[in-house]
């Protein structure tokens, strides 16, 4: 496992061509506590292709939450450099949509509400029936095609996370930011919405990085595991490709000979 491992590509061949989307420079996170500074993230670097998926698992409080929130321009960064597709990140905006772990809907809004206001603001000039149509669209391939009219407080916990996904869709975004997005679902929901979500992202082939704290999602879901060490002083540990074809099928990736290989390998690298 060990050679096969050490042999294998950076990033996935199929995305060698691609250009970086998201480039992390020398960037670090300081927290001002009341006893000093608690330096987060240091020195930390990472290049994400264009149409690459990435996981990152890493321990709780190494700074996860904190890297994305920097990326999607909600958390100020500290020192070093986020550039998606070539420029720097100031501020939050429309081409890096997050998916936090719960939904946040408006309640007395509608499904389709919910979706709607992110997409008039992306989209101002799109007439009323283009908006619509876009997330009627979305809607519809999150499996709530039926579910339009119903009040955000009438969806369970699994179909509120569905919102959340067309959501982030439907804004046509850059890089979609994930942060452990299934964390509070059933293990059946969440299986459920990870096929839903590669369905959906193969069509679209949006640069996506997903935080999770399962090692099977992260295999299941991306082209490449980074692994954060832990805190304080926490950067990129390793990485692991995951080459297994796309589109996925969940028997066939548990099925694949080497699937226990890369779930050892990540384990292993938790563990230490
Ligand atoms: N606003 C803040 N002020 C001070 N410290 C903070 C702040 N936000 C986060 N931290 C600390 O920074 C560290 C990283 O937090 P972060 O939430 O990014 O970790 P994480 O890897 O996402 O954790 P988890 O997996 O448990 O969600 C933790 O020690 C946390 O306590």
């Amino acid at each position: 496992m060990e050679a096969l491992l050490k042999e294998a590509p950076k990033v996935n061949h199929h995305l060698d061509h691609m250009p970086n989307m998201l480039v992390c420079e020398n960037l670090q996170k300081v927290y001002p506590t009341p006893t000093g500074d608690y330096v987060v993230l240091d020195d930390l670097q990472l290049e994400i292709k264009q149409s690459e998926f990435v996981s990152i698992i890493g321990h709780s409080g190494c700074g996860k939450s904190t890297l994305l929130t920097m990326i999607a321009g909600l958390n100020e960064i500290s020192g070093g450099t986020i550039y998606v597709d070539g420029e720097p990140v100031r501020e939050a905006g429309p081409d890096r949509a997050v998916v936090f772990q719960s939904p946040s809907l408006l309640p007395w809004l509608t499904a389709l509400q919910n979706v709607l206001i992110g997409v008039k603001q992306v989209f101002p000039s799109a007439s009323k029936a283009e908006k619509l149509e876009i997330c009627k669209y979305y809607l519809d391939k999150v499996g709530l095609g039926n579910d339009f009219h119903k009040k955000a407080t009438e969806l369970s916990q699994g179909m509120q996370q569905r919102v959340g996904i067309a959501r982030a869709f439907a804004l046509k975004p850059k890089i979609l930011l994930l942060d452990e997005p299934f964390g509070m679902l059933d293990s059946l929901t969440r299986g459920e919405l990870q096929d839903v979500l590669l369905e959906i992202w193969q069509k679209e082939k949006i640069t996506a990085v997903a935080i999770t704290h399962d090692v099977d999602e992260s295999i299941f879901l991306a082209d490449r595991v980074i692994m954060m060490t832990s805190g304080p002083y926490a950067k990129i540990g390793d990485e692991l490709v995951i080459p297994f074809a796309r589109p996925r099928n969940r028997k066939e990736v548990l099925e694949h000979p080497e699937y226990y290989d890369y779930r050892a390998y990540l384990l292993n690298f938790l563990n230490h």
